[in-house]
């Protein structure tokens, strides 16, 4: 079994007329199980279409992804998805419901449609109560998420994420528009679930100073492309380069 849960090889996705390119234009890419990995780039390097296409949202034109040693194919898309989780930018939560039943919404892929009518069972309703305790949202569990804090609405979405128990987590912008206080919870929260429970984590961010406190190795996207995968000691110079 490779050391790799996660691999890009050549990847390509659609030509964008606007761009006169491919979005992401030969991506070559390797994490490892457990890894903490930040991706980092100019508005519109290509960041989220990356992470979009690990979990098969945006279908690759030419190269592969593998996931788990799956390589990405429309037959073991579902087993991938089993293994990963997505918080999207913003974190999607569904207002007028509350902090609990946003969380069971993480489960919904794993019901049938018929299931569904029968709502959820009350192991998955424990489940999601014993996630926001960890977050520290359990007296808000039955509060409508347009109530709540950016940073708890945030913390809230990495409980629905994880209700799937994910190997792989991949957080698009996960602190963006949040204050000071709540970035640090949620970076916290992201961070402890690299060391307590050993999750692979990729997350899309851009501040180089709180990528560099929490990310063991950065990737850094230009125009489509990798133009540096290393150590995050150095990430000023990087950017220098690619403004330059
Ligand atoms: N569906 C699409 N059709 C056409 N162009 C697209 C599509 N999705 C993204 N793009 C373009 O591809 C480029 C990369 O977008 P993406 O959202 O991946 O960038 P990003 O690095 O995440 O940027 P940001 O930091 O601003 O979020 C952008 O120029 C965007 O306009």
């Amino acid at each position: 079994m490779s050391d790799y849960v996660i691999e890009c090889h050549n990847l390509e996705t659609a030509y964008a007329a606007s761009l006169n390119r491919p979005i992401l234009n030969g991506i070559n890419c390797q994490i490892k199980r457990g890894e903490f990995v930040v991706l980092l780039g100019l508005n519109g390097a290509g960041k989220s279409t990356l992470l979009r296409s690990l979990v098969g949202l945006v279908p690759p034109v030419k190269g592969e992804i593998r996931i788990n040693d799956l390589v990405m194919t429309p037959q073991t898309l579902p087993q991938i998805r089993r293994d990963v989780s997505m918080l999207f930018q913003g974190g999607g939560l569904i207002r007028q419901l509350s902090a609990l039943e946003n969380v069971l919404c993480g489960r919904l892929g794993a019901r049938t449609t018929w299931q569904t009518f029968l709502g959820f069972p009350k192991r998955d309703r424990l489940l999601a109560l014993e996630l926001l305790e960890q977050l520290g949202l359990r007296q808000l569990a039955d509060q409508k998420t347009s109530l709540l804090s950016g940073g708890q609405q945030q913390r809230v979405a990495i409980a629905r994420a994880l209700i799937q128990s994910p190997q792989i987590l991949l957080a698009d912008e996960p602190i963006t528009g949040l204050d000071i206080m709540a970035s640090q919870q949620v970076m916290q929260t992201l961070s402890k679930l690299h060391t307590e429970q050993g999750m692979t984590i990729v997350a899309v961010l851009h501040d180089l100073g709180i990528a560099a406190k929490y990310a063991q190795r950065a990737i850094v996207l230009n125009a489509g492309r990798v133009v540096y995968e290393g150590l995050c000691d150095n990430l000023q110079a990087q950017f220098a380069e690619i403004s330059s």
